[in-house]
């Protein structure tokens, strides 16, 4: 925003009244001139309020700084502005002591604040004063001078009440001589660099919407510098300690303008030239009374718009804020230095500690620990606090004592981010710790996980808490606890985590364990069918189950389960284990293996005899009454398979185990349904009958042996040539020649092999004779007929029909293998199993071919 210094300028240069006033006066002097100071002085008179009008006035703020409560009184009924709303002004004036500025509210609105007896030069104005302007809706404040000697260096009241008049006045008239401008302490630019930043503080939130006129009025202004070079001279200034002051947050850029309008002008020497001072004073007054005057003063957008009646209110608020504001209490001049200086000390001291610090960032960032962290720290801040002693103590104690607090607070706050990045890559580094020296401590053969796990923790947060303590300084009130509190957490879910591992690990050992301990005497049992089978399994159940809940409660010591977890794993391995018993069962009672376990039974019983001897069936044996006592008795075995009896014949109780959402204790009872039952028993059955229809060939077989008499009567009537035989060369060599590999062959027992071989040969030269001779007699079809319907059509060919016959065979062995097989898989065979099916469809299929042999 622009500073409307420059419009005002501008317009002051091309205004003559405001720079030629002092010029025409210098050029015609008013005292030469008498009869045209007489013409001012009447003109002054007449517009002039009259000296023995009394406006009523109220000490609004007194030398003890109290605020008035009449205020609201005045207003009402001294002042008769109680109904006019926003319809009045307030201005005030501001400037060093015995400046005239009573003088001059005197001469401008009417007023009749206290003037200085000439000869005294006492201080007249204490505090701040109010009045009205005569015959104007003007409020004037008259406040007491700045630099005054009665107040000394107590600079208290004059920053309070200048930052009062600030902050509740449209327009501030700032009364100085000329020769104060360009002055700092002269012109007041301590004072108000002060009260820039106190406003800006207090009340900078209004930023561009409520600004305040500074009107500068240059006293005594003789002439010789031009009010041009006297306004930019003070705005130079203006601007120098706007760009010092300490902003507050959000406000680092604000300017000036956004706060502050400025006016600039000057006025004669009243006793010089006592008629051209008080014609500018009559300009002057237009000024604040002529709303059309190009240099009127109370421009709308000065207005704090705050209703007359409301005036005592707010005004009275804005004094307490003042007066409890802390940053206006700078009370002395070596205060001021002390501060400055102490401030000036603790930078340079600062500088060297950052420059000191700031090797700590880059590691504590990339997550590494820094070593000797804490004495480093410390080092660093003594050396800055030892620097900043040794040339700030010499200055006020307490502003240097206070500045040191300040000092030590800030290289401590830029401490504290080293200190708790430090403090998180310490609780990273015992969290990879635990873990790693954690992994390694249970690698060990029959480490104990709670013990270790505990020890390992201890050690880790004895790490952090080492590292910790050794980065907290002193005179901080740095804390670590929070964080050891999230690192014990930590800790404590790692170890919930590595103990459910180590948890699972032992059932899964246990679990093969159990499986290992059931597998075979479970399979044996079921090998070995009978009454007592169930019983048995049970038996070897409930021993395995204790066996493995001992382990288990063993092992759930070193790792401190509570009661209710150590019960609850307990369950769960007794129903594992029942589960791996009856996995076992129904890997046993597939369809091949349940069919070939009850043949085997049946061969046992059929087979052979009552010392276990394998039977040769003679023709005068009853084959029928062993055969159906042994397929009776088999057959008998399939409803004890289909279902699992519970009873434990040692303890002589039932075995069961409760049911869950999924585990249905009933339902794992069931080894084979109905169907199956069914389907097995036509199944062996069928077995059966070729079995007996076996044994029945084999006493055919026995009955069809050449009798004893045949080789006798051999050997009689081949003697003669036996004899012819043996004399002969020729036939003993030609006899020697086949009968010696014939013996070969009978002694290896290969002899069959070659006979059939040797039928297979003379067989296919039959069939080829035979085609050949057909060829000859039959010349061959034009359209030839597929081969297996020749086969079908019974065309004599007996070879082919045989080779038709034998894949007819395979393909049936084939689909018996395939069925068997899907059987036992829908019959809940294990999955993942199937070559153990196979192979055992494979010892089926031997089983069968040793059968037809
Ligand atoms: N040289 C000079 N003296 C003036 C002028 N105006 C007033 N005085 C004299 O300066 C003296 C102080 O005048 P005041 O009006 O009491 O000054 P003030 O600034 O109000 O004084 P305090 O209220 O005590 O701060 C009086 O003797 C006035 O006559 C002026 O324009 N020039």
């Amino acid at each position: 925003m622009d500073i409307d210094i420059v419009p005002d300028i501008d317009h002051h240069t091309e205004d003559q009244d405001e720079y030629t006033a002092p010029t025409h006066a210098m050029d015609t002097p008013p005292h030469s001139d008498k009869a045209l100071g007489a013409g001012i002085r009447a003109a002054a008179e007449a517009t002039a309020p009259s000296s023995k009008e009394l406006l009523p006035r109220l000490h609004l703020i007194d030398d003890e700084k109290r605020f008035s409560d009449e205020l609201s009184t005045y207003i009402s009924d001294k002042w008769h502005l109680k109904n006019a709303g926003f319809n009045y002004n307030l201005a005030a004036i501001f400037g060093s002591q015995s400046t005239g500025k009573s003088t001059l509210l005197n001469r401008l609105f009417g007023t009749n604040f206290d003037v200085m007896n000439e000869t005294a030069r006492m201080q007249t104005t204490k505090g701040i004063w109010i009045s009205q302007g005569i015959d104007m809706k003007v409020l004037i404040m008259d406040v007491e001078g700045t630099d005054g000697r009665e107040r000394g260096e107590d600079q208290d009241f004059e920053r309070k009440s200048a930052l009062f008049s600030v902050a509740t006045s449209e327009v501030l008239i700032v009364n100085m001589w000329e020769h104060q401008v360009g002055l700092y302490n002269g012109a007041n630019m301590g004072l108000l660099k002060t009260v820039f930043e106190v406003n800006l503080q207090l009340f900078g939130g209004n930023r561009g919407k409520e600004k305040t006129l500074l009107l500068f009025v240059i006293r005594d202004h003789v002439g010789s510098t031009p009010l041009a070079n006297l306004s930019s001279t003070l705005m130079a200034d203006l601007e120098r300690i706007w760009i010092g002051l300490s902003k507050p947050e959000g406000l680092e850029d604000c300017k000036i303008s956004d706060y502050f309008d400025f006016m600039f002008t000057t006025l004669p020497h009243k006793l010089l030239q006592p008629e051209q001072f008080e014609i500018e004073t009559q300009k002057l007054r237009n000024r604040f009374i002529d709303s059309k005057d190009p240099n009127y003063v109370f421009q709308p957008q000065y207005s704090k718009r705050v209703p007359a009646d409301g005036l005592h209110v707010y005004a009275g608020a804005i004094w307490e804020k003042i007066m409890t504001n802390k940053d206006l209490d700078l009370p002395t001049q070596q205060e001021l230095l002390a501060q400055f200086r102490c401030e000036e000390i603790a930078n340079a001291a600062f500088v060297v500690f950052k420059d000191q610090i700031k090797e700590f960032r880059h590691p504590i960032e990339a997550g590494q620990l820094v070593e000797d962290l804490g004495p480093k720290m410390k080092q660093a801040r003594d050396v800055a606090i030892k620097s900043f002693d040794k040339d700030a103590s010499r200055y006020l104690p307490a502003v240097y004592q206070r500045k040191r607090t300040e000092m030590l607070t800030k290289a401590n706050s830029m401490l504290e981010s080293y200190f708790v990045g430090q403090l998180k890559n310490l609780h990273k580094k015992a969290v990879s710790n635990f873990a790693i020296q954690l992994q390694q401590a249970l690698k060990v053969e029959g480490t104990e996980f709670g013990k270790v796990a505990a020890k390992t923790k201890k050690e880790a947060v004895d790490f952090f808490l080492k590292g910790a303590k050794a980065i907290k300084l002193s005179e901080t009130d740095w804390e670590y606890e929070e964080e050891l509190y999230q690192l014990e957490h930590d800790l404590e879910e790692l170890t919930i985590v590595q103990r459910e591992k180590e948890l699972t690990k032992m059932l899964t050992g246990l679990e093969k364990l159990i499986k290992k301990e059931l597998d075979e005497p479970v399979k044996l049992a079921l090998d070995q069918p009978g009454p007592d089978m169930w019983g048995r399994i049970m038996t070897i159940y409930r021993r395995t189950s204790e066996d493995a809940e001992l382990l288990l409660k063993k092992k759930a010591r070193t790792f401190e389960l509570t009661e209710e977890e150590e019960k609850q794993l307990l369950l769960n391995l007794k129903r594992q284990s029942w589960v791996l018993l009856t996995m076992k069962v129904q890997e046993e009672s597939v369809d091949g293996l349940i069919l070939y376990k009850l043949l085997n039974r049946f061969e046992e019983k059929f087979q052979r005899d009552s010392h276990g001897l394998p039977r040769v069936w003679n023709p005068t044996d009853d084959i029928d009454t062993p055969f159906r006592n042994a397929r009776e008795e088999t057959v008998e075995l399939i409803p004890l398979y289909a279902k699992i009896s519970t009873l434990d014949p040692v303890t002589d109780t039932h075995l069961t185990l409760e049911s869950s959402d999924d585990f249905d204790f009933g339902q794992s009872l069931q080894v084979l349904s109905e169907t199956r039952q069914q389907e097995l028993t036509t199944q062996f059955k069928r077995k059966a009958d070729a079995s007996y229809v076996e044994a029945k060939r084999s006493i055919v077989a026995t009955q069809a042996k050449i009798p004893y008499w045949v080789g006798v009567a051999l050997i009689v009537l081949g003697w003669n040539e036996f004899v012819t035989l043996i004399t002969s060369p020729l036939y003993l060599s030609l006899t020697m020649m086949l009968g010696l590999p014939l013996g070969a062959l009978w002694y290896l027992g290969m002899l069959d092999l070659v006979q059939s071989m040797a039928w297979k040969a003379y067989g296919h030269a039959v069939v080829m004779g035979r085609e050949k001779l057909r060829d000859v007699v039959h010349p061959p079809e034009p359209v030839p007929v597929p081969a297996i319907q020749q086969g079908y059509t019974g065309s004599g060919r007996s070879g082919e029909f045989e080779d038709q016959q034998q894949q007819q065979q395979d393909r049936m062995s084939l689909h018996h293998r395939q069925s068997a097989r899907s059987l036992s898989q829908g019959a809940g065979g294990v999955p993942g199993r199937p070559s153990m099916d196979e192979d055992r469809g494979i010892e089926l299929d031997a089983f069968e071919n040793k059968k037809t042999l």
